[in-house]
């Protein structure tokens, strides 16, 4: 698969590689990690006060990283099987290699994930990060941070994007809810864990 152009017009690189499964391998990987992964309602820290968000996430990897964001520290489980050929089939697309996974799971529009960019210092200066998207379609927006200026796309269930180079320095990214979705998706972004420590 030959990569596709890059959507960001400034500062920032973002492919959409479209659907990288077929819709039986999708809704089977989707089945699959809905029930196997350990998914767990997500904390993080706003204004000082602890949060309980609606969605729910996992995290996996090579190794037991830790990882902080949002001033929590989260510990990675190992990789499941269930994660392994996804993992493979975005390498294999991107011709990268990625260390761990962030899932998040929306059981319905009435969740997103509002604007943020993903410049931890764990993942070191220029993250390529490659989100999978499996069941119901959302809409996902990318915001230029000085000119605010906007890219919306579709991620359709069973396809790839990738964002890369100066993107999480400069744009941040969300996905909208809306009271029109009732299904659930399940997206997968496959990161670097370039530095960590162990307690
Ligand atoms: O669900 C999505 O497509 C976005 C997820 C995301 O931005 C993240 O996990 O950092
Ligand atoms: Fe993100």
């Amino acid at each position: 698969m030959s990569k596709p152009e890059n959507l960001l017009p400034l500062e920032g690189e973002a492919y959409y590689f479209g659907k990288i499964f077929s819709e039986a391998q999708a809704e089977v990987h989707f089945k699959n990690l809905l029930e196997q992964v350990q998914w767990q309602y997500d904390e993080v820290m706003i204004y000082g006060k602890r949060i309980v968000t609606q969605r729910k996430t996992a995290w996996y990897g090579k190794e037991e990283y830790e990882y902080t964001y949002s001033k929590m520290t989260k510990k990675a489980r190992l990789w499941i099987p269930e994660l392994l050929p996804v993992k493979q089939k975005v390498e294999e697309v991107t011709g990268l290699t990625f260390n761990s996974c962030l899932l998040n799971l929306y059981r319905s529009g009435e969740e997103g994930m509002s604007w943020h960019s993903d410049a931890e210092a764990e993942l070191g200066k220029h993250p390529a990060i490659a989100s999978v998207s499996l069941g119901v379609q959302r809409k996902f927006v990318l915001k230029h941070k000085a000119s605010a200026e906007k890219i919306e796309l579709q991620l359709e269930p069973g396809s790839l994007l990738l964002m890369a180079g100066e993107t999480q320095q400069h744009w941040q990214h969300s996905l909208p809810k809306t009271k029109k979705v009732k299904e659930p998706r399940i997206n997968l972004t496959f990161r670097n864990i370039k530095k960590w420590k162990t307690r």
